[in-house]
């Protein structure tokens, strides 16, 4: 997969399309890990190839209609092993496919850091523009996030359109999100990132009018008409992001209430999390039958959904998938994820979700830490599952067990491990504290439902006038039961 030893040496190395696919190559064989929605939905969503990248429909978010096609991945890398930068490359080709596109090349270049004007260095850019122009790549996109006088200069050298790591994780969030809230999130972070490079996708090409292009001739100074046009989508675009703004302050009240409103149930919350593409929807599925869409693409989940399951000793608990993390997401994202954050940050148990199977778990499971470190979630107790165990040998079984001796193998495509998750989630979550002896009478067969649902029954017999319950109840459900109780609850 691989170029030679002589290209590394020279400096780079190559990897060609098949990489990206070989990483997705599962979807194709039928396997079934859940109800698989939407996934004709989805793909009806595809980029039209060819829309116009005009400046005038900049307020609608124009790069949404990226026309990514055929690219070529360039990366840098700085330290650490050459494997770490070729996962980094096979990561980006992953993500670039999921927005669409066809991968037809990775050049990767050993720099102490990236040159500040152009990212690669003067001379490897010269190779580039040589391979875009043999391969008839229409876009280049960069490993990291390219500041947008790189951008410019890597456009002006490869005269093809570029953009980076940041773009596509945009653009694919863009294509992917559902809610109203959701898409105002992702159209407000796209429009962030593209105010300071207005100058317009490749432009280099054709974009100012007056005949600029290129540009080095022309002074700074010389306000062309192109410029005053920039100025005008720059209004447009503020006045479009206060107004996203708005929107989404006036949407969060609904959101507050349903969570207060879990909370005030109390019903004990799981919050599944994981590096995205790890099977946390599919992990819900096989628990709850749930019907999330599967996919094998990156960022396939982008709204949580909220499940009801029940532990084996009938308690209720609510379980959410969520949207996946990944390294180097862009800032402008953390917005939008949020709402997402907030119900990590609020649950009661956590089950991390890795994939077993990719390259290095371990960097997926510290990416993935780091974030719920930051939303002040580290005390929370989590269940680290490694997932896809039936693709892991044994001699990475063993590997994976010293990374992380407590956590548990589980396939969500077979089933391996699903009970001891199950088990592992029934001993963490809180259990109900207070002991009631309630004498309920036979018409409030609800009342019965209610402990069974949120309490924990610990024996019942049935007298002339109704049932004896002994149960466990949680604190805030007990007033419910008040004038049925027989003796004075006891506070374990
Ligand atoms: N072989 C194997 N594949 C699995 C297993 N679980 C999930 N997959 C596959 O992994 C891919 C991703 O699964 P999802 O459940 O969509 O993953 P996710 O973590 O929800 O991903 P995002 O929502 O995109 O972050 C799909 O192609 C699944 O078919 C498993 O146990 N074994
Ligand atoms: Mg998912």
């Amino acid at each position: 997969m691989l170029a030679s030893a002589d290209s590394r040496a020279s400096g780079y190395s190559l990897f060609t399309s098949g990489t990206a696919q070989a990483l997705q190559a599962d979807s194709a064989d039928g396997g079934f890990d859940g109800e698989q929605l939407e996934r004709a939905d989805r793909n009806a969503l595809r980029r039209v190839p060819g829309l116009s990248t005009e400046l005038e429909d900049v307020t609608e978010v124009e790069y949404r209609q990226l026309r990514l096609e055929n690219v070529i991945l360039i990366g840098v890398y700085t330290q650490g092993t050459i494997t770490d930068a070729e996962n980094s490359m096979r990561e980006l080709a992953a993500l670039a496919e999921t927005a669409g596109a066809t991968v037809l090349d990775g050049l990767m270049q050993r720099r102490a850091k990236p040159d500040p004007s152009t990212y690669f260095g003067k001379g490897k850019v010269q190779e580039l523009a040589a391979v875009v122009q043999a391969m008839g790549a229409d876009t280049v996109i960069a490993d990291t996030e390219l500041a947008p006088s790189q951008r410019r200069a890597l456009e002006d050298a490869v005269k093809v359109k570029v953009i980076d790591r940041t773009a596509v994780i945009l653009d694919i969030f863009s294509q992917h999100a559902k809610s109203r809230e959701g898409k105002a999130q992702v159209e407000l972070a796209q429009l962030q990132y593209l105010m300071p490079r207005l100058r317009g996708w490749g432009d280099s090409m054709s974009r100012q009018a007056g005949g600029q292009v290129g540009g080095t001739g022309a002074g700074m100074g010389s306000r062309g008409p192109g410029e005053t046009k920039i100025e005008l989508d720059r209004r447009r675009i503020h006045t479009r992001m206060a107004k996203l703004r708005k929107q989404m302050v006036e949407m969060k009240p609904a959101r507050e209430a349903k969570r207060a409103n879990r909370k005030r149930n109390a019903v004990p919350s799981v919050a599944i999390v994981g590096y995205t593409n790890a099977g946390k929807s599919s992990l819900l599925n096989r628990i709850t039958n749930a019907g999330v869409l599967v996919e094998n693409s990156l960022f396939a989940t982008l709204d949580a959904t909220v499940r009801k399951s029940t532990t084996a000793d009938g308690r209720l608990y609510t379980l959410t998938d969520t949207v996946g993390f990944v390294r180097n997401l862009p800032h402008q994202l953390v917005e939008a994820f949020r709402s997402t954050l907030e119900e990590v940050a609020d649950s009661d148990v956590i089950v991390h979700v890795v994939d077993g199977s990719h390259p290095d778990p371990a960097s997926q499971l510290a990416t993935v830490r780091d974030v719920i470190g930051e939303v002040g979630a580290r005390e929370i107790p989590e269940i680290v599952v490694f997932n896809k165990s039936d693709l892991i040998g044994d001699d990475e079984r063993l590997l994976l067990r010293g990374l992380e001796p407590s956590a548990i193998f589980v396939s969500a495509r077979s089933g391996e491990g699903i009970d001891e998750v199950l088990t592992r989630i029934a001993e963490l979550i809180p259990s109900p504290q207070v002991e009631l002896d309630l004498l309920i009478p036979y018409e409030r067969g609800d009342l019965i439902s209610a402990l069974h649902q949120h309490g924990r029954i610990l024996s019942t017999s049935y007298a002339e006038t109704g049932t004896e319950v002994t149960a466990m109840v949680n604190p805030d459900i007990e007033p419910q039961f008040a004038e049925f109780r027989v003796v004075r609850a006891v506070t374990a």
